[in-house]
């Protein structure tokens, strides 16, 4: 139970209601034993002849009476201990939504998405059927065992009570080991109804590949094929699941046999009344629940343990790119002066250096244009500056100052950043530019930057302009548009840094002319970092290196470069001719 600490302070905090729970779930259970006592005392009246239709009407209307409180009660115990839990649900997947988020970019990519959300969904609610259903049964099951094991020996002798006991453990340990296997096979019938609906959704988002391969009855065979492992676990599990029930009751079936054999012979030789038979019956029923109970509370409390367990370890995890104790935080404003000096870079888990020997300096408000093969490095050297990894070896500066000396968020907000992904969310049109701002901003910024980027046409034509829904229930934008609506985004924010990485890819060579000349009053007075694999959209930075390998192979202007007749020169003329044959 030593994991559920994560929990203690918010378990202190909420004791006031699991108290309060607890109490109403004691007088349940108190009301619940008179039950029996009632019924004994009818049967004897009954027996003896002594039972008016009045005493039996008020006997009866006592039974409507601790009816009536019983649920109230368990309404009530429900509202405090059900409740709390769901809370701790709320409470436990907000901190790790929130700590995740703080974790570094290389936590991502050495953990499956798909792990991290069974870890929000199937752990959370293991933990949640702990701290409500668990503790419930706990409590109710050594309660009522306790105070109906003492009412059995009171209303009759203590043999009856050993003899009608014996079979209960079996119950418990049935329940405890089938449950265990119900558990498990559930378990695989989830994983197979996780990969049915990862098939169909990955089928109806790729359906124009699998259209133009005409791979319908092959993806149709596939599917079947996924669906019939759902279909056999399904079984596997009917077959046990189905068992559960039978059994308990074949169980409990063998303590009644025996006590209405040997309660019976007590009846008969007047050692007992008849009224303790019954009322003693109707206490081995209370009985059946808690030995039931005490089996799944085992699996329970053991999964919610496993699950907090794993929950702790993400909790636990420490990003790898923190602020630091040089940490400036009087630094708000960059003004864009990046130095890179002797910087050499590994990527975690990787063997090679990314960045070899990096030497630049890129003097505020003037653009740096990087080129370079595929692999050779121009995205890391801008996740670099990002602080989304940490260097190895070497200094990076801003402003003469070392980058770790920046705190994060101020660095990060400084740039605008447009990623060779594009992502945006599923949301509108607007709230993707304006992403970067908490509150709403006036419309005409939004346009704006949309015009800048040269997709404000595009917006307006869309059904509802800014405010259509991009992404599955929305329109699905082309990857000119995205790249430009993701420029949008970017220079809305006005950063002392602007980083375009192969931002105008999927642009023509007109389109990335206008986008470029609307960009140069914004660019005007920013650094300026443009990775691009077409020479057109570096040529007019101030500065262009060539980077091979991890290794800046040159460096100079684009007259310089061309000149130089090596790696830039050999890519620019391919283009160059490329073009001509276009225009033929
Ligand atoms: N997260 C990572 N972990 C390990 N290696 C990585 C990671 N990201 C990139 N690399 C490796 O680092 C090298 C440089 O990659 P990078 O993405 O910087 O290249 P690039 O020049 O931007 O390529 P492209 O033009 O295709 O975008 C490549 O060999 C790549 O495989």
């Amino acid at each position: 139970m030593k994991h559920f600490k994560t929990l203690k302070n918010f378990l202190l905090e909420h004791k006031k209601r699991y108290i309060l729970g607890i109490i109403w779930l004691v007088i349940v259970d108190i009301l619940q034993l008179i039950f029996p006592q009632i019924l004994k005392k009818i049967t004897d009246l009954l027996q003896s002849n002594q039972l008016s239709l009045d005493e039996l009407l008020n006997y009866a209307m006592l039974i409507m009476l601790l009816g009536l409180g019983t649920g109230l009660g368990r309404y009530f115990w429900r509202i405090y201990i059900q409740t709390t839990a769901r809370k701790a649900e709320y409470y436990l997947r907000n901190r790790l939504f929130s700590h995740l988020q703080s974790l570094s970019t290389n936590y991502f990519n050495t953990h499956k998405t798909g792990d991290l959300m069974a870890h929000a969904t199937n752990d959370i609610n293991a933990v949640r059927t702990a701290l409500g259903p668990g503790v419930v049964m706990i409590i109710d099951s050594v309660f009522i065992t306790i105070t109906t094991l003492i009412m059995m020996i009171k209303t009759t002798n203590l043999l009856l009570v050993i003899l009608a006991l014996f079979p209960l453990p079996f119950l418990a340990f049935s329940v405890q080991k089938m449950g265990k296997v119900i558990h498990k096979r559930f378990r695989n019938v989830q994983e197979t109804f996780s990969d049915l609906s990862d098939r169909a959704q990955e089928n109806f988002a790729g359906v124009r590949v699998v259209k133009s391969f005409v791979q319908e009855e092959e993806e149709i065979k596939k599917f079947s094929k996924v669906n019939k492992n759902n279909f056999d676990k399904n079984m596997k599990l009917i077959k046990v699941s189905g068992l559960l029930r039978p059994l308990i009751q074949f169980i409990s079936g063998i303590s009644f046999l025996i006590v209405i054999w040997y309660g019976g012979i007590l009846v008969i030789e007047g050692q007992i009344s008849l009224g303790d038979f019954v009322a003693f019956n109707s206490y081995l029923s209370l009985l059946v629940w808690p030995m039931m109970a005490i089996g799944w509370v085992i699996n329970i409390l053991q999964r919610g343990s496993a699950s907090m367990e794993r929950i702790n370890n993400i909790l636990f995890e420490k990003p790898d790119i923190t602020d630091s104790d040089n940490t400036l935080d009087t630094i708000n404003n960059i003004d864009g002066h990046i130095t890179f000096q002797n910087v050499w870079f590994k990527y975690p888990n990787s063997n090679g250096y990314a960045l070899k020997n990096i030497n630049i300096d890129i003097k505020e408000g003037t653009t740096l244009g990087v080129v370079g093969r595929t692999g050779s490095g121009k995205t890391t050297l801008v996740n670099l500056i990002l602080r989304l990894y940490d260097i190895d070896k070497g200094n990076i500066f801003i402003d003469n100052i070392p980058i770790r000396n920046f705190l994060i968020k101020n660095l990060r907000e400084n740039i605008g950043y447009v990623s060779q992904d594009n992502f945006l969310f599923s949301t509108t049109v607007k709230q993707n530019i304006s992403f970067a701002f908490e509150k709403d901003i006036d419309d005409n910024k939004i346009y704006n930057a949309a015009k800048k980027a040269e997709v404000y046409d595009n917006i307006i034509d869309f059904p509802n302009g800014f405010n259509t829904s991009l992404g599955e229930r929305g329109v699905t934008m082309s990857g000119g548009q995205r790249q430009r609506t993701a420029i949008a985004r970017a220079i809305i924010k006005d950063p002392s840094i602007l980083i375009l990485d192969d931002s105008l890819s999927s642009v023509d060579t007109q389109t990335e002319e206008r986008i470029l000349k609307n960009l140069k009053d914004v660019m005007e007075d920013k650094t300026n970092i443009i990775i691009a694999h077409r020479i057109s959209t570096v040529k007019n930075a101030d500065h262009i290196i060539v980077l091979d390998e991890g290794e800046i192979v040159e460096r100079g202007t684009h007259e310089e470069l061309v000149n130089n007749n090596k790696i830039y020169n050999d890519i620019y003329v391919k283009q160059m001719l490329e073009e001509k044959i276009e225009n033929i």
